[in-house]
Formats: structure tokens, sequence, C-alpha cells
């Protein structure tokens, strides 16, 4: 392990203190009140994101994430609206997918500069620069600049089909583990938004290597819990956007802007009154495998099914205890998938890992290299789960 010493002011050791109290040795010597002696047990790197603060990128990316659910909640509303047929035409999740890249891309860089922006995304343009894709374009680029119009801050002046194009293709990083590199879902969950049911735009920050900032925007998730809330009932509000800091713990807020509220992956110990999330849709997790875990567990309760990192969200502040997502074989997941859940679920207290334990890397460009799957809970139930998981995934290979 690297070792460092570093001379530190006194306004830097008060913010560091509250997050690397963990990490102090005996050898602190004070010299107050202007400056600070510390010799600090831990990797450079770990130290780095610890002491920094994201607040400016935080507060970029909050404001981005929330324009985006806008547009989205916008195209998702008229969908559903719409005649079968034109339900049945995929193009409104496409607009809704690229307007929000563009959005969050111009609006992180108009707020924090662009000269060494980079963005790991999800989409890119290259279907849209043929003449059917331009039908689209104008579609996607009237959606863009209606949203920025609608926010005093950034709508001064229109949009060119070349600025829109240009923002969603600033998403092509490859990420990587050294520098800061945005990681962009714009929308998580597309057969959930198209169904009319959850989804989530999720927004993370690599920092060398490392998530330090995590946005979670969920349109159509209840801002009560999902424990003690009937899906059906109209009357609960939804519109979650949950945030997480590296060291500093994660928030919820309403969509359009209540006061946070911190909060907690459940305390919870026993197995018996756990719940579990996982895919809505099969194809993207298997569920026989997680009934099984399920029932090894002695789980009772049946599992909660919910599409895109709303299942993170959900899981951080304590409406179901595990997160189960095993993918059929071959499948490679993505780093947008899980950037932005992996924070808000690890800074409200959980932990999450492959199906092996080992911590998630999200250092190695836009895949995530695992094994097997990819599993969420808190620090009680962990050692648990993955005694159910490895005994699982056993079971399964000796019966094929
Ligand atoms: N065969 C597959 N196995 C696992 N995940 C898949 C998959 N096909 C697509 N996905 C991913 O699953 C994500 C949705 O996850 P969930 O099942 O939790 O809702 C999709 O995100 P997008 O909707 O952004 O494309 C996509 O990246
Ligand atoms: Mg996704
Ligand atoms: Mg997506
Ligand atoms: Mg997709």
């Amino acid at each position: 392990m690297e070792m460092a010493t570093f001379t530190l002011s006194s306004r830097t050791i008060n913010s560091l203190t509250q997050k690397t109290l963990p990490l102090l040795t005996k050898n602190t010597k004070p010299h107050f009140p202007f400056s600070l002696c510390l010799t600090l047990r831990a990797s450079k790197s770990t130290l780095r994101a610890v002491s920094m603060s994201y607040d400016k990128e935080l507060d970029a990316a909050k404001n981005a994430a929330s324009l985006a659910a806008r547009l989205c909640q916008k195209v998702q509303k008229a969908l559903l609206q719409a005649d079968v047929q034109s339900k049945s035409d995929k193009s409104p999740v496409t607009v809704a997918d690229y307007g929000s890249q563009a959005v969050i891309s111009f609006v992180l860089q108009k707020e924090l500069g662009s000269a060494s922006f980079s963005l790991v995304a999800e989409e890119d343009s290259g279907d849209l620069c043929n003449e059917e894709g331009n039908a689209t374009l104008q579609r996607i680029m009237k959606l863009v600049n209606e949203t920025l119009a609608s926010d005093g801050t950034y709508g001064t002046a229109p949009l060119s089909e070349e600025d829109v194009l240009a923002a969603i293709d600033s998403g092509r990083s490859e990420g990587g583990p050294s520098g800061q590199h945005w990681v962009l879902d714009p929308i998580d969950g597309t057969k959930g938004f198209l169904r009319g049911d959850q989804y989530a735009i999720a927004l993370g920050l690599l920092d060398e290597g490392k998530v330090v900032l995590g946005v979670l925007a969920c349109p159509n998730l209840p801002l009560s819990s999902l424990a003690s809330h009937n899906l059906q009932d109209a009357q609960d509000k939804v519109g979650c956007l949950f945030y997480a800091q590296v060291g500093s713990g994660t928030y919820m807020q309403s969509l359009d802007g209540s006061t946070p509220i911190k909060v907690h992956v459940t305390d919870l110990d026993n197995p018996e009154e756990a719940s579990f999330f996982e895919s809505f849709e099969a194809a993207h997790s298997l569920h026989d495998l997680s009934s099984l875990i399920a029932k090894k567990l002695g789980v009772k309760a049946p599992p909660v099914r919910i599409d895109s990192q709303a299942k993170y969200g959900a899981l951080s502040r304590g409406d179901g205890a595990i997160y189960l997502r095993f993918p059929h074989k071959g499948y490679r997941e993505k780093i947008w998938d899980h950037a932005a859940g992996y924070l808000v679920v690890a800074e409200a207290g959980g932990v999450v890992s492959d199906a092996a334990g080992n911590p998630l890397d999200f250092s190695k460009g836009r895949y995530l290299d695992l094994h097997e799957g990819i599993i969420a809970t808190n620090q009680k139930l962990m050692p648990a789960l993955l005694k159910a998981v490895k005994e699982s995934l056993n079971e399964k290979a000796s019966s094929l």
C-alpha cells in the first residue's frame, strides 16, 4: 500500500475529518489554527476520493438529471395516451433516449466547462445520420429545446441539429482507470418506459476508476416505500431523485424539489423477513435462480419485480433488503447500468458485489467484468446471501 504524508489547511481538515476518521493513525500531530500535519494510513486513491469535494459536480448532475426526467415524462405521457398502433412503434423511446442524453451532456458542459469533459453514455448518433434518422433528429431537437426553455437557466439560445448531435456524441468516451468520466444511462429500463412502468435516468461520475457521485432520477417511483405501497394507487405521489457523493451518504428528494432526506438500507438481519428485488424482464435476469436463492435464505415474501436502477434506489431507502441480478450466459454488463445505483446503495450503508463477493470494478472501460451476476444487500445479510448464492450456483451447474 502506498503511504503519504500531507500538510493540510484547517478548513480541509474539518471536511476531511468527517470522512476519514477510520483512516487516521495515532500519528496525528495538530498545529492549530492554520495547519495540521497528518499521517494517514490510506491508499492514495482512497484518500483522493474521500478528500475531494464534488459539490459543484453534484449540483450540475442533479439539475441535468431532473431536466432529462422532465423530457422523459413528457414523452412517456404522450406515448401512453397514444393509440394501440403507435404504442407498438418504438420511436418514442428512441427520441426520449437521445433527448435525455443530449440534455444531460449539454447541461453538464454548460455548468462545468467542456475542456476536459468525458462522458461514457449508452447512445450515439449513428442511427440519426440517414434520411429516416433526420426526421427523428428534428423531433429530438424540438424536444430538447422545449425542455431547456422550460428551465430559465439554459434556454437562452436554441440548439441547432449540429449542437444536438455533438451533445449526444460526446458520450463516446471509453472511460477507464484515470481521470474523471461521467457515466450515463439516459433511460435505463427502456422496456419499463414503454410499458408505462418504472425507468430511471442514471448518472454517475468516476474519478480515478472509482464512482464518486451517483444520481438516479426515477420519475414513476412512489415517494413512499414500496413495501407499504399499492402500485395501482393513483393517489400516491411519484417522482424520486436519489443522490450520493462518496463519503457523504445518500439522500432522496422529490423530483419537483422537496427537502432532501437521508436514506439508509434496511438493518434487517433475519433473511426470513427480507424481500428481494429483481428485473421485471425474465430475459434480463434468471428468475428461477433467484427464487432458489430466496428459498435457501428462507425468504417468505414474493419477489418485487421492477425495471431499471429504480431497484437500487428502492433498496437504498429500505423498501426491500436484497437485489439479485443474474443475466443469461454470455451477457456483458455495462457500467452505465450500475455506476449510479451502486453508489446510491453503498453510501446508504449497503454492499454491492458480484456473485462471488468481489467489489464491482468500474475502471475497465465501458463493460464490467463480473463473476456470474450482481447482488446487493446490507452488511448483516451479505454473508448468508453469498452462501446461498454459491450453493445455488453449484446446484445449477451440477444439474446441467
Ligand atoms: N439479456 C440481457 N441480460 C441482462 N441485462 C440486459 C439484457 N438485455 C438488456 N439488458 C440491460 O438491462 C437493462 C435494464 O435492466 P432491468 O432489467 O433492471 O430493467 C437495460 O438497460 P436499458 O433499458 O438502458 O437498455 C439493458 O442494458
Ligand atoms: Mg440501462
Ligand atoms: Mg438505456
Ligand atoms: Mg438500451
